[in-house]
């Protein structure tokens, strides 16, 4: 797994009478936090990322490749979102062997990789539970090992550790911060925690009423220097 750069041009995008326009450049393996007040945009963006939505114009790049077309399955892409990443009647092994083969065709080499996976994530031992078997932490792990087992050059990251405590967070946030540096994927992290975009992001990406209105490195935009919104919207 390595890196792949992610590009916005233009990307027009409606719900009904609220518009959004999108201009976003992120480099291979960047850590880039999207933050912004809520209903800003930010989900949408990650959604037009992944495909889930498409633009009715503007073109979505991944890799330098012209992906505004094509379905989610089809992108070079994994997400994970606040909660619901498993399914409930599947075990923790084949949650995250999904992840290699959505009709979980699995070969030994498979399996090995989802036990590797899941001993990385400190998961081992866990294979034949159902998620409501496991903690809320636990279980954005095992949407942390399909991740894994995916070994997509993009990660979307959508809020994914909200509803855990801060410990538990942080804790996450360090796991992002190995796999990241073990496989160097490019990382959008949509969060509202300035310790979270302080924690990981070499970037943060601002989004104010359905537009990028600053992205810059986390250093400046927790300055003097950063744009007042940013201040007042991360209460300083
Ligand atoms: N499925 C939908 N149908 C209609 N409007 C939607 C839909 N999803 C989002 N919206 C609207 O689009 C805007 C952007 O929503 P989005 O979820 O991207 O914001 P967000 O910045 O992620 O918010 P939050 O921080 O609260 O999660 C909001 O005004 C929201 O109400």
């Amino acid at each position: 797994m390595t890196g792949a750069s992610i590009r916005l041009d233009s990307v027009q995008f409606s719900y009904g009478s609220t518009q959004m326009s999108f201009n976003l450049s992120v480099e291979s393996s960047d850590i880039v936090a999207v933050m912004g007040p809520s209903g800003s945009g930010k989900s949408t963006l990650l959604n037009l990322v992944a495909g889930f939505e498409r633009p009715a114009s503007g073109s979505v790049m991944i890799a330098g490749r012209d992906v505004s077309a094509l379905p989610p399955a089809q992108r070079p892409v994994s997400m994970v979102f606040q909660e619901n990443n498993l399914f409930a009647h599947l075990t923790v092994a084949q949650n995250v062997g999904l992840g290699r083969s959505p009709s979980l065709r699995l070969d030994a080499a498979d399996h090995s990789d989802i036990d590797r996976a899941l001993e990385r994530t400190g998961l081992a031992g866990k294979q034949a539970r159902l998620p409501a078997q496991l903690s809320g932490g636990e279980r954005q792990r095992v949407a942390l090992a399909r991740v894994l087992v995916r070994s997509q050059p993009v990660l979307l990251l959508d809020e994914p550790f909200a509803s855990l405590g801060p410990a538990l967070r942080r804790e996450m946030l360090e796991l992002v911060r190995a796999l990241h540096a073990e496989h160097g994927m490019t990382v959008l992290m949509v969060t509202h925690h300035p310790d979270d975009a302080h924690a990981l992001a070499h970037r943060i990406a601002f989004i104010e009423e359905g537009r990028v209105s600053a992205c810059a490195d986390t250093a400046t935009m927790f300055s003097e220097n950063a744009p007042e919104s940013f201040k007042a919207y991360i209460g300083n």
